[in-house]
């Protein structure tokens, strides 16, 4: 039997969201079904919804930050039961074979991996879909290879934009090895900028803040941040030059990075996370200068996915959220696209109306 489920779905790029019901495919041999209870909402949700990309197909139910619970697992399921807490990110399948499935790191799969929502899913995906649909919906049901497991000590509400916002930040301060004696930089506090400041200080990093304004100052201390620097202050950039090993960019709109670069130390590099479409000038000699370089990073792979979750369990760290009821997405976007965030929505899916 398929299972009916409820969701909000964007049916245009310049349409609110609004309810769509559809079914998503019965649990197969290696399959977990979830009933969803939380779904974070990702800045990536809003620049799908609103085909800022290109090449969004409608309609389509966002949602990459999925916390719930199993209701149903498949005969060759060893590795979750019912009743068990688990997490889905933005990833819900991989070619498995190719050199970075091998390496565990099924985000950078050479054929492409099979996104939660908007990819073509080479199984069929949901009944009647031919894109895989996202986590602002109350079921879902993923392959038990890409489901994560919640650990107690994380509240689910709490846990969902780890799946995201978690591990799109841990796996670059991992992967530049930050850890004690490091000097992180985060520039924009929001659902990624929060949780880059929370891990990088928990693995021993000094963390610094870059913002517009000071508006969010008190909150990058009580996150963890040590300084606090607002970029338009000439004097400030200028004492705070050849200081960061890591600058980890968080920016959701194109915007000028040249300035920035004089911030990182001898090897040092800006990592950018910020899925914006248009060029940006960046000059070689403060590169080469220093030796300094401009990288970039996407999500992360399950394995350290789990790493991660398990990471913030030990630390007592999770995301600063805000619930709203799925009816209030089109509102929270609105708010997000206006930074007015503190510092994740996260849709409670108990709340979903009934005629969804
Ligand atoms: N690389 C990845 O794997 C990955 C994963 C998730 C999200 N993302 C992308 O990362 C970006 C951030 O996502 P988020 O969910 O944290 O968004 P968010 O809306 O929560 O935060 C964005 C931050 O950027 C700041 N900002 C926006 N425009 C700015 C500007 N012109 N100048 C300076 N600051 C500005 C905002 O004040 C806010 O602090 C988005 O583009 C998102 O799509 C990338
Ligand atoms: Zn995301």
């Amino acid at each position: 039997m398929p299972i009916a489920t409820r969701a909000f779905a964007a049916t245009a790029a310049d349409a609110p969201l609004s309810p769509y019901s559809f079914d998503r495919r019965d649990p197969g041999s290696n399959d977990v079904a979830i009933e969803i209870k939380y779904c974070g909402v990702c800045h990536s949700d809003l620049h799908v919804a609103k085909n800022d990309l290109g090449g969004t197909r409608y309609p389509i139910v966002p949602g990459h930050e999925i916390a719930g619970v199993v209701t149903a697992v498949g005969p060759d399921v060893s590795r979750f039961k019912v009743g068990d807490r688990v997490g889905v990110g933005c990833m819900v399948d991989s070619c498995r074979t190719c050199a970075a499935c091998a390496a565990g790191e099924e985000q950078y799969c050479e054929p492409g991996m099979t996104q939660t929502y908007g990819s073509a899913d080479p199984k069929g995906g949901e009944v009647g879909q031919t894109i895989t649909q996202g986590g602002y919906a109350d079921r879902i049901t993923v392959d038990q290879d890409f489901v994560l497991r919640i650990p107690d000590a994380l509240p689910l509400d709490a846990a969902a934009p780890l799946l995201c916002a978690g591990i799109t930040t841990y796996s670059p301060l991992r992967h530049w090895k930050v850890g004690p004696g490091s000097k992180v930089a985060v520039i924009g506090l929001g659902g990624l900028g929060h949780m880059a400041v929370k891990l990088a200080a928990a693995m021993g990093a000094e963390v610094t803040v870059l913002s517009t304004s000071d508006r969010k100052k008190g909150d990058a201390e009580r996150m963890g941040a040590k300084h606090f620097l607002i970029n338009s202050d000439k004097a400030a950039m200028k004492a705070a030059a050849e200081k960061f090993d890591l600058i980890i960019n968080t920016v959701s709109a194109t915007h000028e990075i040249a300035s920035h670069i004089n911030l990182l130390a001898r090897d040092g590099t800006m990592v950018m996370l910020g899925l914006t479409t248009e060029g940006l000038p960046v000059y070689a000699m403060p590169l080469l200068w220093r030796r300094r370089s401009v990288a970039g990073s996407l999500i992360g792979g399950i394995r350290e996915t789990q790493e991660m979750l398990d990471f913030c369990a030990e630390h007592g760290i999770a995301c600063d959220i805000e619930t709203i009821a799925p009816d209030q997405i089109n509102e929270a976007y609105a708010r997000m696209e206006r930074s007015d965030v503190r510092y994740r929505f996260v849709i409670d899916m108990a709340r979903m109306p009934q005629a969804a």
